[in-house]
């Protein structure tokens, strides 16, 4: 296989975007896919992998460079796996704090034994828009649902995200010490292992 030596970004969240570009940025020139267009194709999968493959695919096409995108969020044991692949339309559409507090709520009394929760994160690279044989690769990430927010860094749920090996929340973890565990980190591990860039 060719060494990758560009690729396109297929996300358009600004928290994550910064991440992969901080795991993949020394080995590898990475541009957002908004270098090319603003449309956002509809998560229309039922896993998270599928979300991948299509949003890489549609970053291929409009780029001709390939693609790589990240097709994660939050499952919570208590919820049945919820919010799942609809993590960013929890609150259809309000953005994170809107997210974030409805995943409160719906936890509301639900004691630590209880709170459970996982990152779950896909990673899709695609060569080429038609690429038949995507790299494809997971990380998981277990913790727990806080009972109300902490810390300031990260995005999203970081800060209702225990992280028992730290003792704090995700968002209380500088940002390098979420990128080098985070299941973002887990995933791009195994990515830079398949491209020989570990
Ligand atoms: O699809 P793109 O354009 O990449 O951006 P998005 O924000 O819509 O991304 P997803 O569809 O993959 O949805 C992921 C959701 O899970 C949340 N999430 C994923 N990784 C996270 C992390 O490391 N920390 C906190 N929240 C995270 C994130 O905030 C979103 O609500
Ligand atoms: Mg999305």
């Amino acid at each position: 296989m060719q060494p990758i030596t560009e690729l396109v970004l297929a996300s358009h969240n600004a928290g994550k975007l910064k991440e992969l570009q901080a795991m993949l940025g020394k080995d590898i020139r990475v541009r957002p896919v908004s270098d090319f267009s603003a449309i956002e194709p509809e998560e229309t999968g039922l896993s998270f992998i599928e979300n991948a493959i299509l949003k890489a695919r549609h970053a291929a096409r409009v780029s001709g460079l390939p693609a790589l995108a990240d097709d994660s969020g939050l499952a919570v044991a208590a919820l049945g796996g919820a919010p799942g692949i609809y993590s960013a339309r929890y609150a259809d559409g309000q953005g994170d704090a809107a997210n974030n507090a409805k995943l409160l709520a719906a936890l509301q009394g639900l004691p630590d034994a209880e709170r459970d929760a996982q990152f779950v994160c896909t990673l899709a690279l695609l060569r080429h828009a038609e690429d038949p044989l995507p790299i494809l690769c997971e990380g998981l990430w277990h913790g727990r649902i806080l009972h109300a927010p902490r810390g300031e860094q990260g995005f999203g749920y970081d800060p209702l995200f225990w992280v028992p090996e730290r003792d704090c929340s995700s968002a209380e973890l500088p940002a390098a010490e979420k990128n080098r565990i985070s299941h973002r980190a887990k995933a791009m591990e195994i990515l830079r292992r398949r491209l020989g860039i570990a």
